[in-house]
């Protein structure tokens, strides 16, 4: 790690596990999303994120009338169902996965190293972020109730989404633009970003941050075009 400023990373594949979001936090958002929608129906989040819902879907080509909840709670579960990183579906599924953490229903997954090193960076004054295709909402919830206590602290700030796509370019710069209000002087070249996904760290690296896979079940390809390591104690 060489000189880095700040560290920038993902969650799910890389502080924690996939099956985590995967086999709990989804089937939690999609058992509970058709009754919490209609529940919250006059909340103005809600009514948001079905707009939003109506809108992509009619980007798609598939048309919905915004007083069709049903027809937008069918398109939300699909796209849960496709693990479609679509901003009003995060937002819903951050809003819904509050009662459960709180219920003590599931607490968030961290990998050991993570934890570990993540306390460590942290003590040695360099700056946390998160950046995750999950709501800001729904990262201050995963880390407030994690396995290893509130670990929220940690962090300085987080961006999802709103930021753009986490495999566009354009993305890590709107993120480093927001990052040097804060740290004035920081150049891409000062942010560490990691994760899971090659097409991330690609855009990252686009981006001219420095950036390291985290390769956390299979073998390390021979030809990663990215430092490429098993956890974070390799960092
Ligand atoms: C923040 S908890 C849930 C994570 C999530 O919804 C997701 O889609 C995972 O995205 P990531 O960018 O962390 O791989
Ligand atoms: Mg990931």
């Amino acid at each position: 790690m060489q000189n880095v400023k700040l560290i920038l990373t993902d969650i799910e594949g890389t502080t924690s596990s996939i099956s985590f979001v995967k086999d709990v936090l989804f089937p939690y958002a999609a058992e509970h999303l058709p009754a919490f929608v209609k529940a919250n129906l006059s909340d103005e989040k809600v009514q948001t994120a079905l707009q939003q819902t109506a809108e992509l879907a009619a980007e798609d080509g598939n048309v919905i009338n915004v007083d069709d909840t049903d027809a937008l709670v069918a398109k939300l579960l699909q796209w849960i169902s496709e693990d479609r990183k679509a901003t009003p579906l995060k937002a819903l599924q951050g809003l819904i996965w509050k009662t459960g953490y709180e219920n003590g229903d599931y607490q968030a997954h961290m990998y050991p190293d993570a934890t570990e090193y993540l306390k460590k960076w942290r003590d040695s004054g360099l700056p946390l972020y998160v950046y995750s295709s999950g709501s800001v909402k729904a990262q201050e919830l995963f880390f407030g109730y994690s396995q290893d206590g509130n670990l929220l602290p940690l962090f300085k700030g987080h961006f999802d989404t709103l930021m753009g796509g986490k495999r566009e370019t354009r993305s890590y710069l709107n993120i480093l633009a927001e990052l040097q209000k804060t740290h004035t002087g920081l150049n891409a070249a000062d942010v560490l970003f990691l994760s899971d996904i090659k097409e991330e760290l690609d855009a990252a690296k686009e981006a001219g941050m420095q950036t390291i896979w985290l390769v956390r079940e299979d073998e390390i390809p021979a030809d990663a075009e990215h430092k490429a390591v098993k956890s974070f104690a390799e960092i």
